[in-house]
């Protein structure tokens, strides 16, 4: 189902019985953090890291990562995964460690039952968390003590029904509480999305807007001018997934988007590949995003420790082909 910004989808989600987060055992500080392989991580370790560890110097904000990032020559890279899959205490391990490895920025995705715009490896993805109790309360609590340990800003991605049932004010003073920077909502149109854009500016989240390869030239200004933070450019019609290769159609849509804005733009959708990377940071993409390779890596692994020693090895590759 292509991903249409100007259709407003209705969902209607169960509500399920309230995640319960339990308390992180591995807090290490950035310079600190071994491998996964490394013996470090054991809980007894970790333990005794976690009296003396303070919080670590607050992440910067997304803009402020893209103009750093910039004036370096560099392209932002940021992986996406999805909160509870397979349990919290794995997402707040991963968060952690994709930080560690070198994320710049992170998308964290809310699970949520009618996932539209998602392929099957994102979709399985949320059943699992879904099936295991996870729940944007349950996220939240797991991110207030992450957070302040990392060195990169989260942005939160939802369907605009988890936000609906949960109150819009609830909602965002819970992600500027837990110190959450940015949030992404795929199915919310522009037209629709003024008074989540006021309340997003009121508590200081940067809304992230999406363009596709259907958007006419005048609704892409119009995206790129209310998108803060960045704007995302969803390389091809359709839904998440890896995909072979990279749409050529990006390169023209990049030229495009930069000819109506100066704001960031990152590229997602089907990204799974070293080449990938390199082709888009070659046509000026300033941030890359990378879900459902990375989904499919921890989702599929039979244990966590394999599943996260492989994002590892994955996300290396891809950074490497990064300038
Ligand atoms: O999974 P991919 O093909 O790598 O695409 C990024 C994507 O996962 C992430 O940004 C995302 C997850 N679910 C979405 C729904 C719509 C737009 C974007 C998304």
């Amino acid at each position: 189902m292509a991903l249409v910004p100007n259709c407003s989808f209705c969902f209607f989600s169960s509500r399920r019985r309230s995640g319960v987060y339990t308390p992180l055992a591995n807090q290490l500080p950035k310079a600190a953090r071994p491998s996964l392989t490394s013996p470090a991580l054991t809980p007894s370790t970790n333990q005794a890291l976690k009296t003396s560890l303070g919080p670590s110097s607050p992440a910067l904000g997304i803009s402020e990562t893209f103009s750093n990032l910039k004036k370096q020559g560099k392209v932002a890279f940021i992986p996406y995964i999805t909160a509870g899959d397979p349990d919290l205490a794995t997402t707040a391990r991963a968060l952690k460690l994709l930080d560690h490895w070198g994320a710049d920025i992170i998308e964290l995705g809310l699970p949520y039952s009618d996932p539209v715009a998602d392929g099957p490896v994102i979709q399985a993805s949320s059943k699992r968390a879904l099936a295991n109790g996870t729940n944007p309360r349950a996220v939240f609590s797991m991110l207030k003590e992450v957070v302040p340990q990392l060195s990169c800003p989260i942005a939160i991605f939802s369907y605009y029904n988890l936000i609906f049932v949960h109150n819009m004010d609830w909602f965002l003073s819970a992600l500027k509480d837990c110190g959450v920077q940015g949030l992404i909502v795929p199915d919310l149109p522009l037209e629709e999305s003024a008074s989540l854009r006021k309340e997003a500016t009121r508590k200081n989240v940067d809304l992230v807007q999406l363009t596709t390869p259907t958007t006419e030239k005048h609704r892409m200004k119009a995206i790129a001018e209310a998108s803060e933070g960045f704007v995302y450019l969803v390389s091809s019609v359709g839904v998440t997934g890896a995909r072979p290769s990279v749409n050529l159609q990006v390169q023209f849509l990049l030229e495009e988007i930069k000819e109506v804005t100066t704001k960031p733009v990152a590229v997602g959708f089907g990204i799974s590949k070293p080449e990938h990377v390199r082709q888009l940071s070659l046509w000026g993409a300033d941030g890359v995003i990378v879900g459902s390779a990375i989904v499919k890596l921890l989702g599929e692994a039979n244990s966590t420790e394999e599943g996260l020693k492989h994002v590892e090895s994955f996300m290396t590759s891809l950074k490497e082909a990064l300038p």
